[in-house]
């Protein structure tokens, strides 16, 4: 039974797939609510209330998944998470159009004094000069930022008649025009907006985008807005400018710190704030509620999911096509980390015919985790692989080549160690399955499964006959066998499969053999 925690309020009808989930068991409260049951929640549910921190990463020691329902993350520890290979998903599009209907609804507000005016009627006066206000139409508006939230609001913003200028550094010009508004640098859109808003995500980079330089650019009297994350205009500079009476007027969905109790800029008439509302709509919360339910269901049954932060995204049709692939690459990671008892420097991946024309990182992250968690004692999956590596010091490349194989799809990996390395093969095959077809330079061909034993002997008459005797001995009936050889007499390798581990001690009678030159028992 899985354990889903909903740490902030969600749409009842939204969570619906996972209430109806026969596997799943829901609790509905804040993390500081079940503190002493953290541990047991496989997957947790959040909005923007929670701060998903490293520290509570932590302490939710079962945790496989989290999934915001809306879509900034800047609540959620991605880096922390990815380290410790939890998935993190989000909702993009599901609250896109209440937030740019939200963004305009407080521009026109913003300019026509609305919310000054409601509380002036509602203290009985009647004082219509004081709110005499300005059109949109024919006013320039500045977009910082044209994502999904930003081209929804410009769309809108022209059918009112206004000039949208934008500027985002991913947009071409061609998407610029397509749409009917004008892509221009940053120093255009403050030097000649009449409004400007902001819709980035928060980041490193965006974090007082609008600060005490570039507001000091914008035309006197500008307004600003911003629907998207507090903090991408700096509130101590935005304080100086409304003090100095360069901005006219201020509109807030977003605070730095949420609830701004203590902020100054409630104290200004012409700032006119909501407390986080963009996204709270009876729709956008039902799309978001659902969006994460579905993909946190499929994900903990072992589904793939479409929206995830910190893990390449497949559509579920190629999830099918990419999984023996994905299996067989993390059995192959696997083999070759149990083979190669020794610390390891380079993993180089070769993808070769259909297996090539496929999302061939998601299969090399599979891989690394398979080769990875048979070294490391904390969780190794496909989200934290490519980072647990790196700290480790071990590089990996993933190389597309033409068919040298001769197999329909070949996936080959060489890794290099200290002082040796080892190369293994593996294809495919339709209604047959995974095969591995070739481990250093020999051809050979055994399925990837249970209890295996890699002997390298010379090819001498009795060795083989030696080592089943010895297991017969030992009362261990062999599966499988498998033997190459490159030349008669000399080097060869044998695989061996069982039902059940061998010991130590057997290990180390048939390492005795004078012929035998290394053996390795490899646990799938
Ligand atoms: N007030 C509210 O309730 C809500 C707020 N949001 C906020 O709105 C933000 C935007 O949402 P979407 O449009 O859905 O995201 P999006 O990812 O579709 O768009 C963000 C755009 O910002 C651009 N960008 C990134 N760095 C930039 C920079 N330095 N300068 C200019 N542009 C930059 C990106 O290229 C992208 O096109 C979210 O990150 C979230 O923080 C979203 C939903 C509700
Ligand atoms: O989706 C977003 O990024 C939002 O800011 C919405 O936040 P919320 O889910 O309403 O707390």
């Amino acid at each position: 039974m899985f354990q889903v925690l909903v740490a902030d309020s969600m749409s009842h009808e939204g969570l619906q797939p996972l209430l109806d989930a026969k596997n799943v068991n829901i609790v509905q409260k804040k993390v500081e609510e079940v503190e002493d049951d953290l541990h047991l929640f496989d997957a947790l549910l959040v909005r923007s209330a929670t701060k998903v921190t490293e520290s509570l990463l932590t302490r939710m020691t079962s945790l496989k998944i989290v999934g915001r329902a809306g879509v900034g993350v800047d609540n959620i520890d991605v880096d922390a998470a990815t380290k410790k290979g939890v998935v993190v998903i989000n909702a993009p599009d599901g609250n896109t159009i209440s937030t740019a209907e939200h963004t305009f609804a407080m521009m026109a507000s913003l300019v026509r004094h609305i919310p000054q005016a409601y509380v002036s009627v509602k203290s009985k006066e009647w004082n219509r000069n004081a709110f005499v206000g300005a059109e949109l139409y024919g006013k320039s508006l500045g977009i910082i930022g044209f994502g999904r939230i930003g081209s929804e609001l410009a769309k809108r913003a022209r059918a009112f008649g206004m000039t949208v200028l934008v500027f985002d550094p991913f947009l071409t010009r061609d998407r610029a025009e397509k749409i009917g508004v004008k892509g221009c640098s940053i120093e255009d859109i403050l030097a000649n907006s009449d409004i400007i808003t902001v819709h980035t995500p928060l980041t490193k980079e965006t974090k007082g985008l609008l600060g005490k330089v570039n507001i000091g650019k914008t035309k006197k009297g500008v307004y600003l807005i911003n629907c998207a994350r507090g903090g991408i205009i700096d509130e101590e500079a935005l304080i100086q400018y409304l003090e100095n009476g360069h901005v006219r007027g201020v509109a807030l969905d977003v605070f730095e710190v949420e609830p701004p109790v203590n902020s100054k800029l409630l104290e200004f008439d012409n700032v006119i704030t909501t407390p986080h509302l963009g996204a709270s709509t009876k729709e956008a919360q039902l799309n978001v509620a659902t969006q994460v339910s579905k993909e946190v269901l499929h994900f903990l049954e072992g589904k793939p999911v479409t929206s995830s932060i910190n893990l390449p995204t497949l559509t579920k049709e190629l999830f099918e096509k990419i999984q023996p692939f994905y299996q067989l690459g993390k059995k192959m990671g696997n083999i070759v980390s149990q083979c190669m008892r020794e610390p390891v420097q380079e993993i180089a991946i070769q993808y070769e015919g259909s297996v090539a024309e496929l999302e061939t990182s998601f299969i090399t992250k599979s891989l690394l985790a398979g080769f990875l968690s048979a070294r490391v004692d904390s969780t190794v999956n496909e989200v934290n692989a490519g980072m647990v590596a790196k700290e480790r010091g071990i590089s990996f490349s993933e190389k597309i080549s033409s068919n040298q194989s001769g197999y329909e799809n070949c996936i080959s990996v060489h890794v290099q160690g200290d002082h040796k390395s080892f190369e293994i093969k593996g294809t495919h095959v339709p209604n047959y399955g995974e095969r591995i077809v070739g481990i250093n330079d020999f051809n050979i061909d055994f399925i990837p499964t249970g209890y295996l034993l890699y002997i390298q002997h010379q090819d001498k008459p009795g060795v083989i006959g030696r080592v089943g005797k010895v297991l017969g001995d030992h009362k261990i009936n062999i599966a499988t066998t498998q033997v190459g050889r490159k030349e008669k007499g000399g080097e060869a390798i044998m695989m061996l499969s069982f039902d059940r581990s061998l010991d130590e001690e057997l290990i180390d009678c048939l390492k005795s053999f004078e012929d035998i030159l290394s053996i390795r028992t490899i646990d799938l």
